[in-house]
């Protein structure tokens, strides 16, 4: 398997990659934000307990976020590999996403990040908030939040992966194409 973490602060860019990456390297896309997202419209129990974080641009308990993950992985057991979007965010997910993919014989192979200023962040969420109908993107305080919790809790993971030696970050700013290029430069060398 060939699993990737694709990383950077919220409105970096992941979601556009990564449909892009998937299809180029046939890879299985997980993306908490999105499977949060359809759980919220459809109303289930998780879609419920994940809405008042999100809709605060607060992170959803750990707990709840790993137990999610980790069935949408065993959904996908005979994938070629993943690309994780969104997750991990904390110290406590990353571990439990090392373990997961232990149990399986595998592991993150790179951290892929993408990045971006701070500045161009709240000007791209706040334009997307104007048509993507996310709620955490059309209201200033929350994308602040987000990118605030980001530095607090999610930043500290290049750290993480830095020490593996699995860090690896690209130029967040240009096309949409161009930084598919940066990405896919660090991705052929790791298959
Ligand atoms: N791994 C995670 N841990 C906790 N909360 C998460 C996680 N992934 C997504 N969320 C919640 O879903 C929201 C939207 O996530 P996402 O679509 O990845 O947006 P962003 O553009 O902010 O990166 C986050 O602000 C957070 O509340």
């Amino acid at each position: 398997m060939t699993n990737l973490v694709l990383f950077g602060p919220p409105g970096a860019g992941k979601g556009t990659q990564a449909s892009v990456l998937k299809e180029k390297y046939q890879l299985v896309h997980i993306s908490t934000g999105d499977v949060f997202r359809h759980n919220i419209k459809n109303q289930t129990e998780l879609g419920l307990s994940a809405k008042s974080f999100i809709d605060r641009g607060q992170l959803v308990p750990d707990e709840v976020t790993i137990n999610m993950l980790r069935a949408k992985v065993e959904e996908h057991k005979d994938a070629k590999g993943f690309i994780f979007d969104g997750f991990p965010r904390t110290v406590a997910q990353a571990d439990a996403l090392g373990e997961l993919l232990a149990s399986m014989n595998e592991e993150v192979d790179a951290m892929v990040a993408l990045e971006v200023e701070d500045e161009i962040l709240v000007e791209r969420l706040l334009e997307r908030g104007e048509t993507s109908g996310r709620p955490d993107d059309a209201d200033e305080t929350v994308v602040r939040r987000r990118i605030k919790v980001y530095y607090e809790e999610t930043a500290i993971l290049k750290q993480y992966y830095q020490k593996q030696g699995k860090y690896y970050g690209v130029d967040g700013v240009g096309s949409i194409e161009e930084i598919t290029e940066r990405l896919s430069k660090v991705i052929d060398k790791l298959i």
